[in-house]
């Protein structure tokens, strides 16, 4: 017998990268998936909720519900930023698969979050993929959330380094900064994986042409979907491989000593030219005065990555799937 499984809910935005991070949780014997929660981000959550059914359906795990999460951010803002030109119209490659023959469950993504959180205390792993918006829901809609969420494994933030947005932001926490900085400051166990992160993690075209030769349906799945995904890389950072962002994070949920983290208190700027911009500070220095970080509860901010053993992971995993 080995450790009990990790209970796991993957809040995404499916999203190429999120279509093979849900595809290794799946097969991943210390997980155990209780759910998916969709979101804006790579597309609207309309299609979200429809591509993450859709992927349940290819892996054959209908049995995992799916909850519709938030079509709005924190701050009721209609106008998203989607990031289709990353991961194609429909956001799986474009390759227009037909619809999913199942349906999301009744539940919002934040009141099932709240629900499986309160059913499992300390138990429940949250991976968030996209925007934070439905985890900042689930703290509004119940204040113990932050104390009963075992930890929020998140995707997001350029910590020292330029974002992928523009130059301060990275793609998630500029689609709701907002709710980013009531996640950040909430006191809940967090481990953020951010672009300084997962820019170290390539899967090379090399890599790709080995999963091309699998036998497995869901390796050879994800190298129909990976084109476009791959163009834009090339077209976008000149680099011969993409950056495996959900992937990385999802296996920092399994293993983190995957990576080495630094403790310390995370601010979002949320308006102006530097919207998105996440602010770590490091504790070092004992400001005489009270600042915006002050009396702010800590957190993990991912700081180095072993990306040869991440990615040999995520091709393992995907090799026999
Ligand atoms: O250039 C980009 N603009 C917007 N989103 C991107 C870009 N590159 C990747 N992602 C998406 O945003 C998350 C990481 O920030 C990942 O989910 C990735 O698929």
């Amino acid at each position: 017998m080995g450790q009990p499984k990790k209970k796991i809910i993957i809040d995404t935005d499916p999203g190429i990268d999120d279509a093979m991070a849900i595809f290794v949780a799946l097969r991943s014997p210390e997980l155990e998936v209780i759910g998916l929660t969709t979101i804006f981000g790579n597309v609207y959550t309309t299609l979200a909720t429809r591509n993450a059914l859709h992927l349940l359906e290819v892996a054959g795990r209908t049995d995992i519900p799916v909850a519709e999460g938030s079509h709005l951010t924190i701050t009721k803002g209609t106008k998203l930023r989607i990031a289709d030109f990353v991961h194609g119209t429909d956001g799986l490659g474009n390759q227009n698969f037909a619809p999913p023959k199942g349906k999301a469950i009744e539940q919002s993504a934040a009141t099932f979050l709240v629900q499986q959180a309160s059913l499992y205390p300390g138990e429940v792993t949250v991976v968030a993929l996209g925007p934070l918006t439905n985890i900042a829901l689930a703290l509004e809609l119940d204040p113990d959330f932050a104390k009963k969420v075992g930890q929020i494994v998140l995707l997001g933030g350029a910590f020292a380094v330029n974002g992928n947005v523009n130059p301060a932001a990275e793609a998630n926490i500029f689609g709701d900064p907002d709710a980013a900085d009531l996640v950040f400051t909430s006191g809940a166990d967090i481990l953020a994986v951010g672009i300084n992160i997962t820019h170290q993690v390539v899967l090379t075209d090399t890599d790709r042409e080995k999963l091309s030769k699998s036998k497995g349906k869901l390796a050879q799945y994800l190298c129909k979907i990976l084109e476009v995904y791959f163009s834009y890389h090339h077209v976008a950072y000149n680099t011969a491989g993409v950056y495996l962002h959900d992937p990385t994070t999802l296996l920092a949920a399994v293993n983190p000593s995957l990576l080495t983290y630094a403790e310390g208190v995370v601010r979002v700027q949320t308006s102006g030219i530097m919207r998105g911009l996440t602010i770590f500070y490091n504790k070092k220095k004992r400001f005489g005065e009270v600042t915006e970080w002050s009396d702010k509860p800590n957190v993990k901010v991912a700081v180095t990555v072993d990306a040869p053993a991440v990615v040999e992971l995520v091709m393992e995993r995907l090799m026999n799937s």
